[in-house]
């Protein structure tokens, strides 16, 4: 059996090596005939998974992508082949949300803002939305959702805000869909000249969706042309890895999507895959993830008395700040490239990874996600 698999897998020699030989690709690079006597394919979002990569082989099984985008895998060729695929879904969601809180305190703090005098429209309410939601609403700050397909879905108690609403009345604008290009709510350009010009003019914006959902020719147009400056969380572009640096100087954060990329969730994006794989090939899941992960450089706080909301940032900060992130994105881009960035990206553990112990743990920092201690 062979199992080809992107380098930038953590753990997919640990979790596969019992179903069979495992051989890394660097996955921008990697061509048809490397992949001509594969069983199984693990990809990540920068493979195109399409007749052209596949059409050679004869023997592949399945298909996985170890992220929760899949907009880059032609599924339906592989159904027209009966080649399996499976993706993973959720997985580094928890990774997002980090991301976007630690950049909305690094704004409030740049700013001065008080977060609980805006309005954050969050939009794309799935895996991802849904978790920052209920994040942002356990900090007690005031949330708007967009979602027009879940609003389609009638569900009874999901507040939808239509998206030209939600443009004229946000104070802060993250984006979380899929990236579309067809459909009845294509998420291609969503933000694009005519929705910028509907924000309030110091609305922000974040993007940790994909670079597409912002038209980056209209937001560079947008940032350039107005007195007055709105603040910018890019860790999405388009044309990936050739960003429009133009933006850089306009953007309040920049990084090189990574904001899924803490250890667990890349990791859990290859258990997913892994586990997918044990049963279409009738075989025991011998590795659960708690055994290969390595132990993180910190691991139990105590929680007193006087811990409050304003001290959640510190708290959150022990693990992650985005502001490291940005830093190298900018000293590194031009020299080193951005897919170096995301190949060298240095260790992030998730909230989780934190046990709080204390005689009274509020419950926001266990909404957040971290954990108790045993
Ligand atoms: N920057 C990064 O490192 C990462 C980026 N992502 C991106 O985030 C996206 C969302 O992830 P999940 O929440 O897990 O996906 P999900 O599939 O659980 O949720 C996406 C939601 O967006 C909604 N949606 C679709 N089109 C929309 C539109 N035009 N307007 C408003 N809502 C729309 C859907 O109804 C769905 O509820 C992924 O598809 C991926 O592209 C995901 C992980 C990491
Ligand atoms: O899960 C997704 O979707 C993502 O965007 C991933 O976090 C991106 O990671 P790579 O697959 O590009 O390493």
């Amino acid at each position: 059996m062979k199992i080809y698999a992107d380098e930038n897998m953590p753990l997919v020699q640990a979790f596969f090596q019992h179903l069979g030989e495992v051989v890394l690709f660097d996955g921008r690079k990697v061509t048809a005939t490397e992949l001509a006597d594969a069983d199984i394919l693990l990809v990540r979002s920068v493979t195109t998974v399409n007749a052209s990569l596949l059409d050679t082989n004869t023997k592949l099984r399945f298909v996985g992508t170890a992220t929760i985008g899949t907009e880059h895998v032609d599924q339906a060729y592989l159904a027209s082949r009966n080649i399996a695929f499976a993706s993973a879904p959720g997985c580094n969601a928890q990774s997002v949300v980090e991301y976007v809180l630690s950049s909305l305190w690094y704004l409030a703090e740049h700013y001065q803002w008080q977060l609980s005098d805006k309005t954050i429209g969050v939009v794309g309410v799935g895996n991802i939305g849904s978790l920052l939601v209920r994040c942002l609403t356990a900090l007690g700050l005031k949330v708007l959702q967009c979602d027009p397909l879940r609003h389609e879905e009638a569900e009874s108690n999901f507040f939808h805000t239509d998206f030209n609403s939600l443009c004229q009345q946000a104070d802060i604008i993250s984006f979380h869909t899929p990236l579309t290009q067809e459909g009845k709510w294509p998420s291609r350009h969503l933000l694009n000249a005519r929705s910028l010009a509907r924000l309030k003019p110091d609305c922000a914006i974040i993007n940790a969706s994909r670079g597409g959902v912002i038209d980056n020719a209209a937001l560079l147009d947008d940032l350039t042309a107005k007195a007055q400056r709105r603040a910018v969380v890019l860790d999405v572009w388009e044309n990936e890895p050739d960003v429009l640096s133009a933006l850089l100087p306009y953007v309040d954060i920049a990084t090189a999507h990574i904001a899924g990329h803490s250890v667990e969730g890349k990791a859990r994006g290859t258990q997913m895959l892994y586990q997918r794989c044990c049963e279409l090939l009738g075989q025991p899941v011998q590795w659960q993830l708690q055994q290969l992960l390595a132990q993180p450089a910190m691991e139990k706080l105590q929680i007193s008395a006087n811990f409050g909301l304003p001290d959640v940032q510190n708290l959150a900060r022990l693990l992650y700040d985005v502001r490291r992130d940005d830093a190298i994105f900018r000293h590194a881009l031009s020299v080193k490239g951005f897919d170096w960035i995301r190949k060298t990206y240095p260790p992030r553990r998730e909230f989780s990874s934190l046990q709080l112990s204390g005689k009274v743990i509020p419950d926001y920092l266990l909404q957040l996600g971290f954990s108790l201690a045993q």
